[in-house]
């Protein structure tokens, strides 16, 4: 039995246009999603996800080998699709078709924007492939996983699943099928408080949201795009200087661009003036949007207790810099 587990992140500058080959600045957060694989003698899935609330699912590898995730009405459980493909692409890289026992736990809200598909997706591989006593370099893990996020999501960038292997600060550019992936040296301490009201869109929405945005206006929001990314590579390089007001700034324009984008939400524009109002250097949405979470560059309790007032929940967390790694082996 092998139980690993792999971070959530945040994005520092990015998101959204990391989707259309603009660079990403993320963090690695010491928050985890944890997966224990257990091998099985008769060929079945079975997968307990707690954090997803569903009772009765039964899950079968159909003749071809797919796994079919069923619910007591017969459908198809989307909510699994993640670990699913994770599962499909495991088998394929062993090169055998091992059933399984999985129990996976997230210490962070699920679709909050902190990555938690990503590190399902990483954590998911990796405890499969570890259980059946391979091994995998975290360049190919990496991959295998952002095809997972791919697969799933439709588009998705390689950021959550880069940082969700690899943890620390990175700077993560797509360039076609590879990644560019830059791990930052911070110039000093990065204070973030983490703000979050629930969501009810998931990231696949958002970024399938974008995308028509993008099609019907390209003159429009292409300059958007851009302009984020530009924001990404000042924003990294006023971090690798331990320049924390202009960092602030940047995360200001980045939030307004964002909003202009349409991701983000009356809830989530609440916390993340009442931070900057609170004392806050600067402050955005995080992840895909929707609702979810925002960071406050800060680290003032006013500024906690000003997110909460707006009714947001505070998240405290800091730098992981280990991304995946076995936590027991027996
Ligand atoms: N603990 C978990 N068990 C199973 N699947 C999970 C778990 N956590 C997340 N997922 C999958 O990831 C999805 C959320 O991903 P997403 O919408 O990208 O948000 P985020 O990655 O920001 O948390 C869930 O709907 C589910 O499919
Ligand atoms: C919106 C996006 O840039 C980040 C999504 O992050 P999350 O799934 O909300 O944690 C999508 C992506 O990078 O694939
Ligand atoms: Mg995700």
């Amino acid at each position: 039995m092998v139980t690993v587990r792999a971070p959530g992140k945040v994005i520092l500058y990015g998101e959204h246009a990391v989707v259309y080959g603009e660079p990403a600045l993320a963090m690695a957060i010491n928050k985890y999603v944890y997966v224990t694989a257990r091998a099985r003698s008769d060929g079945k899935i079975n997968i307990n996800a707690r954090d997803l609330r569903l009772a009765g699912i039964s899950v079968t590898i159909s003749e071809n080998g797919d796994i079919i995730a069923r619910t007591d009405y017969g459908a198809v459980i989307s909510a699994l699709s993640y670990v699913k493909r994770a599962v499909e692409l495991a088998m394929g890289y062993v090169d055998k078709k091992v059933g399984i026992d999985l129990e996976i736990r997230s210490e962070m809200p699920v679709g909050a924007g902190l990555g938690t598909s990503a590190a399902v997706a990483v954590a998911t591989i990796y405890a499969y492939i570890k259980e059946l006593g391979y091994d995998i370099d975290k360049r190919e893990l990496a991959r295998l996983a952002w095809q997972v996020e791919k697969d799933v999501q439709g588009s998705a960038s390689p950021t959550d699943t880069t940082m969700a292997t690899f943890g620390g600060i990175m700077f993560v550019k797509p360039e076609g099928n590879n990644a560019v992936m830059e791990p930052v040296r911070p110039g000093t301490n990065v204070p973030l408080i983490i703000g979050y009201v629930p969501r009810v869109s998931t990231t696949k929405d958002l970024v399938a949201m974008v995308r028509r945005k993008y099609e019907t206006m390209r003159d429009v929001i292409e300059p958007i795009i851009r302009s984020i990314g530009l924001i990404t590579r000042k924003g990294r390089e006023a971090l690798e200087r331990g320049d924390l007001e202009l960092m602030g700034v940047l995360m200001n324009i980045n939030h307004g661009l964002l909003d202009a984008l349409g991701v983000s939400t009356r809830q989530l524009n609440e916390m993340v003036y009442a931070a900057r109002n609170a004392g806050a250097l600067g402050s955005k949405l995080t992840g895909a949007g929707g609702g979810g979470c925002m960071i406050a560059l800060s680290d003032k309790v006013e500024v906690e207790k000003a997110i909460e007032l707006t009714g947001g929940s505070v998240l405290k967390a800091v730098l992981d810099i280990n991304g995946v790694v076995v936590v027991s082996n027996d």
